[in-house]
């Protein structure tokens, strides 16, 4: 493995629909610990994207690599073992299980342990304390033993995070994290990501910018299936293509909606 190498690095990456290209030759870099957003109009090709990184769907063309190990070719489960992880728009939750017994199951599939039901005690003791430290880690320890389905919907995305952190992700992609939330719930689960243990790469595709403008160190704008432009959230606040990218569309990024 390449220590110098980018946690993730995407390169050429292509892939169309019929007529509809909406990969056109993509390149992203993520280092160790990145905090990056992926913003961009409807339509733009960001959930696509995620997509392709997880192995959901395979490019026409481009690489994938982790840590410089090219993983392009494998299947997303192997993608979620080499440590991409990802949450989904919609929530994926078992929502008549505990809280802890939904973190508990992916903590005991990264172990090798999943659907081992006679597993010895102390394995299982193993996998439960690792779960609730997931969980203290989000402030979630109090929810464990509730059913997912009876927390509220803010509290619900957070248990999808614990989730992908019982994963031990190296690069975690996070699509829409706030989405639905009310906007107070919305500020805990941003201040919640943003106590993520420091070493994953992360990339979070939101259509909130205070929740982006918060969060990312940096953007990358996607239009038409392209990277228009990348940079801090300053520059890309000041970028007078990507103002008019979002006139109409919705606030420019660093303005206040009116
Ligand atoms: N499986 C598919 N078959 C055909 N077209 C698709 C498929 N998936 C996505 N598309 C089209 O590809 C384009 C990009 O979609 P994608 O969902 O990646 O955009 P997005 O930037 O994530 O949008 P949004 O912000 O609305 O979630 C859209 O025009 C969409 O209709």
């Amino acid at each position: 493995m390449n220590a110098t190498a980018a946690m993730l690095e995407v390169s050429g990456l292509r892939r169309r629909f019929g007529a509809l290209e909406v990969a056109r030759g993509i390149e992203l870099s993520l280092p160790q610990g990145a905090r990056q957003a992926l913003i961009g109009p409807n339509g733009a090709g960001k959930t696509t994207l995620v997509n392709l990184i997880t192995g959901r769907l395979r490019p026409d063309a481009g690489r994938i690599r982790l840590q410089g190990r090219d993983v392009t070719a494998l299947d997303p489960a192997a993608r979620v073992k080499a440590g991409i992880a990802r949450t989904f728009q919609i929530n994926q939750l078992f929502r008549g299980l505990e809280v802890v017994e939904n973190v508990a199951m992916s903590v005991a599939e990264r172990r090798g342990e999943g659907g081992n039901a006679w597993r010895p005690a102390a394995a299982q003791a193993e996998v439960l304390d690792e779960a609730m430290e997931i969980l203290a880690g989000l402030g979630l320890a109090d929810d464990a033993l509730t059913p997912v389905r009876l927390l509220p919907y803010g509290r619900q995305r957070l248990v999808e995070v614990a989730i992908t952190l019982g994963l031990q992700p190296r690069v975690l992609l996070l699509d829409e994290p706030a989405a639905g939330v009310p906007a107070a719930d919305s500020r805990n689960i941003l201040e919640v990501l943003s106590r993520l243990p420091a070493e994953i790469a992360i990339l979070i595709i939101e259509h909130d910018m205070e929740v982006v403008f918060r969060f990312a160190e940096r953007i990358t704008v996607l239009v038409d299936g392209g990277i228009l432009t990348e940079g801090t959230p300053q520059e890309i606040a000041a970028d007078p293509e990507v103002r008019a990218v979002y006139l109409g569309e919705r606030a420019a990024p660093g303005t206040d909606p009116a």
